[in-house]
């Protein structure tokens, strides 16, 4: 099959599902806020402040007007950072009313909205009509683009209620090294991925701290325990926190200087200040925010989640990281499960 797909967002991920998307010959529209990057896009086929050493194809067509690059699409792929899938959905809604449109909706994002603590389908859900889309599935898993880019076997997950919109999704991206499940868990794959970006910042202040190995298994361990009640509380299937988007996922960003969530973390450790670490990160660094939604929506669901409480101190009451984890480590005995 080959389908015309608008991906908006033309970061690090983006471009690199939109170059999957490509490969396999679909017809493939990036879009971009940014008309410099698009240029470069275009003209040089390179996307370099985002993904380094990598050149794209030149059927991969970037475009800086928003309209013209969901003309006439089957799909769309959300792939902008948390805090603007709301205000982009909310510009597509308004074009595919025009249009008489009615694609797939697909998003790879992770994170939690601020405040509504709403999952990103169901911002993409409540932007977008009902009479303006298809099914929405998320495309989620342990993925850096650093290794898709390699064409590194990948695998993901494709979610949805829909198990048509799933099988879809699966069929558009699968290739050679790019592998798909699918699974019907919205909830947990959406919670899964959101959350382990507060585990991969753990992770990396306790390696800018100098602690081993036993303190890092400990973190993704213990940090996946209270994802999944979080999770569970919302309705997940607990299954999928030991699936891909769960345990796959905080492997990939609790271990990998690839992470953003993990360098990040890494500087914070090592005792850099937080603005300066998100300055010359260039990037999003989607686990600060999360940590604050996540540390939220636990007191509000009086959900323990002991990890993300001193890691939301330390973010965002300037708590010292040693005390923070002495605190945590001299909480009273308790059971493991
Ligand atoms: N990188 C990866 O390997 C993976 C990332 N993800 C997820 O994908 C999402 C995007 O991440 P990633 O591509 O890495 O992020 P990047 O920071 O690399 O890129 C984000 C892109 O979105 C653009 N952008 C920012 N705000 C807006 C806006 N309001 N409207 C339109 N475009 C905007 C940025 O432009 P500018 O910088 O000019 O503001 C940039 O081009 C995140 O939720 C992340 O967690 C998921 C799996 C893997
Ligand atoms: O989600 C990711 C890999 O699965 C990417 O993580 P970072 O945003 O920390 O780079």
């Amino acid at each position: 099959m080959s389908e015309k797909i608008a991906v908006l967002g033309a970061g690090s991920w983006g471009s690199i599902l939109a170059s999957v998307l490509d490969e396999n010959g679909h017809d493939v529209r990036l879009w971009s806020y940014n008309p410099k990057q698009v240029e470069e896009l275009n003209q040089q086929h390179t996307n370099t402040h985002y993904i380094k050493d990598f050149t794209f194809s030149p059927s991969l067509v970037a475009y800086s007007d928003l309209a013209s690059a969901l003309d006439g699409v089957d799909a769309i792929l959300f792939v902008v950072p948390t805090k603007a899938i709301r205000s982009v959905a909310g510009q597509v809604a308004e074009i595919l009313k025009a249009k008489n449109l009615q694609p797939e909706l697909i998003h790879a994002s992770k994170g939690i909205e601020q405040k509504t603590y709403k999952r990103l389908s169901q911002v993409l859900e409540e932007e977008i009509p009902a009479a303006n889309r298809k099914a929405v599935t998320v495309l989620s898993g342990p993925s850096h683009a650093e290794d898709v880019a390699r064409k590194d076997i990948t695998l993901v997950t494709a979610a949805s209620v829909s198990p048509d919109a799933a099988k879809y999704v699966q069929k558009l991206f699968m290739t050679p090294y790019f592998r798909v499940y699918t699974n019907p868990d919205i909830i947990g794959v959406e919670i899964g991925a959101a959350l382990k970006n507060i585990i991969a910042l753990g992770a990396g202040a306790l390696h800018g701290l100098g602690y081993g190995d036993n303190a890092k298994a400990a973190l993704m361990t213990r940090g996946l325990a209270e994802i999944s009640r979080l999770g569970t509380s919302f309705g997940a299937d607990p299954m999928t926190f030991i699936g891909l988007s769960g345990v796959g996922d905080i492997i990939v960003t609790a271990t990998s200087s690839n992470s953003r969530n993990w360098r990040a973390g890494d500087e914070l450790g090592r005792g850099e200040a937080l603005d300066d670490v998100i300055n010359h990160m260039g990037m999003v660094i989607e686990g600060l925010a999360t940590t604050k939604a996540a540390y939220e929506l636990s007191r509000e669901r009086g959900v323990s989640m002991p990890i993300t409480e001193a890691i939301y101190q330390v973010i965002y009451e300037g708590k010292d990281i040693r005390a923070a984890i002495s605190d945590l480590m001299q909480r009273e005995g308790r059971s493991e499960f």
